[in-house]
């Protein structure tokens, strides 16, 4: 199909200020370019960045602001040049829509860490327009930033996996996580956390959950599958879990000290940071010398990682945990979210939602 001449209107949920409370919203979405694939959202996951960034925790939100990162949709309209997609796949779009494309991390596949990246909202598109994320009834998508959705997972199911899924599947495959018979930790048992448990298991871990509390027991070690279940105030019970950790993928989007997760790590164990923190974390050096151990962090993945871990999850039957809402309860969402009542993801049914009331 060839280009369209004309710019669309759509209704998205926007956050206007730092108060983070999201209303209908109109804009255009640019002409589709060439390499462009205009998509319906379907669904569109909930991620605790979206609360970072509605409410300006890292002091750089730009308001009118669609979020949405975890989008999945289905494909209404493809550019002249689009190759990989044609109408009425069903796609998927995530943290990133754009890159340079010349830079070395963009030459060896792995797009997210280019500086010139393109964010799907909170950015400014090649155009100089602001871009806007997936609560919308409609996004255009570079055709490289989309992958499709294997046919044996549900579209609601598949959204969280865009972000929560991909941001621990990347880091696993980097840092050589993905053998059996590791012992795993996960620090935070939220959207991103949920999906640790599930790749870990999948990949044949013994896993212990870090919890903040001890409400979510029962859940992660009947629904989840971990083995075992820590609460981080429990000094004996942490003590006696001391060194038993090959790796502990960090979720915590808030300060927390180091030293306690450092102390479950075996020797060459790695704390993996993932949550998105707007202030210095601390540790002392001696619980990373002795014991050799590795602070690192890892940022989503790339669009290769994204289709490998997709076909992962159909492979083995990996879903997702989701609560699905309609749009007009994407406020309510976001202060469950921000108070930690959400088990573990929500899922905005876009397509089924009036975006006008
Ligand atoms: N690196 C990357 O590429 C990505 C980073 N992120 C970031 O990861 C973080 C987690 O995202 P997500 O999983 O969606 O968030 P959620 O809110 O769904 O989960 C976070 C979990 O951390 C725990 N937690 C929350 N607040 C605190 C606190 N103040 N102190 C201690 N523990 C707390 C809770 O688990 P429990 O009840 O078990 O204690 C909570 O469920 C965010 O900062 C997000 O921005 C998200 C995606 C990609
Ligand atoms: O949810 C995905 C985005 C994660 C993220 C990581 C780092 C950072 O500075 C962000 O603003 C977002
Ligand atoms: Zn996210
Ligand atoms: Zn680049």
């Amino acid at each position: 199909m060839g280009s369209l001449k004309t710019e669309k209107t759509v209704t998205g949920w926007a956050a206007r200020d730092s108060s983070g409370i999201l209303s209908p919203y109109s804009y255009t979405l640019r002409k589709t370019g060439p390499e462009d694939v205009v998509i319906k959202v379907l669904f569109c996951g909930v991620c605790h960045t979206d609360l970072h960034q509605t409410k300006n925790d890292l002091g750089m939100s730009k308001y009118p602001m669609v979020p949405g990162h975890e989008v999945v949709g289905e494909v209404v309209e493809v550019g002249a040049e689009v190759s990989k997609f044609e109408v009425a796949d069903t796609v998927g779009a995530g943290v990133i829509v754009g890159c340079c494309r010349e830079c070395a991390p963009c030459k060896a596949d792995t797009e997210q860490y280019c500086s010139r990246k393109i964010w799907s909202y909170n950015d400014v598109y090649t155009d100089g327009k602001p871009t806007q994320g997936g609560f919308a009834s409609a996004m255009v998508v570079d055709q490289k930033f989309l992958v499709k959705i294997p046919p044996g997972l549900a579209p609601e199911q598949a959204a969280p996996l865009l972000c929560a899924g991909l941001t621990v599947y990347s880091p696993m495959k980097h840092f050589g996580l993905m053998e059996t018979g590791l012992s795993a930790g996960v620090l935070g048992l939220g959207g991103v956390g949920h999906m640790g448990v599930k790749f870990a298991k999948a990949m044949g871990h013994h896993v212990t959950v870090i919890s903040s509390s001890d409400k979510k027991r029962a859940e992660a070690v009947h629904h989840l599958g971990a083995d075992s279940y820590l609460v981080s105030s429990d000094e004996a019970g942490m003590a006696a879990a001391a060194d038993t950790l090959d790796y502990i993928i960090d979720t915590v989007p808030a300060f927390h000290p180091l030293e306690p997760y450092l102390s479950l790590l075996k020797l060459n164990g790695k704390l993996i940071l993932l949550g998105v923190i707007n202030q210095p974390l601390q540790f002392l050096t001696p619980m990373v010398m002795l014991g050799r151990k590795s602070i690192t962090g890892s940022f989503i993945g790339s669009m290769q990682e994204t289709r490998e871990m997709l076909e992962f999850c159909e492979a083995k039957g990996v879903t997702s945990m989701i609560e699905v809402v309609k749009m007009d309860y994407a406020n309510e969402a976001f202060k469950r979210l921000e108070r930690n009542d959400v088990r573990y993801r929500f899922v905005i049914d876009v397509a089924g939602s009036n975006l006008d009331p």
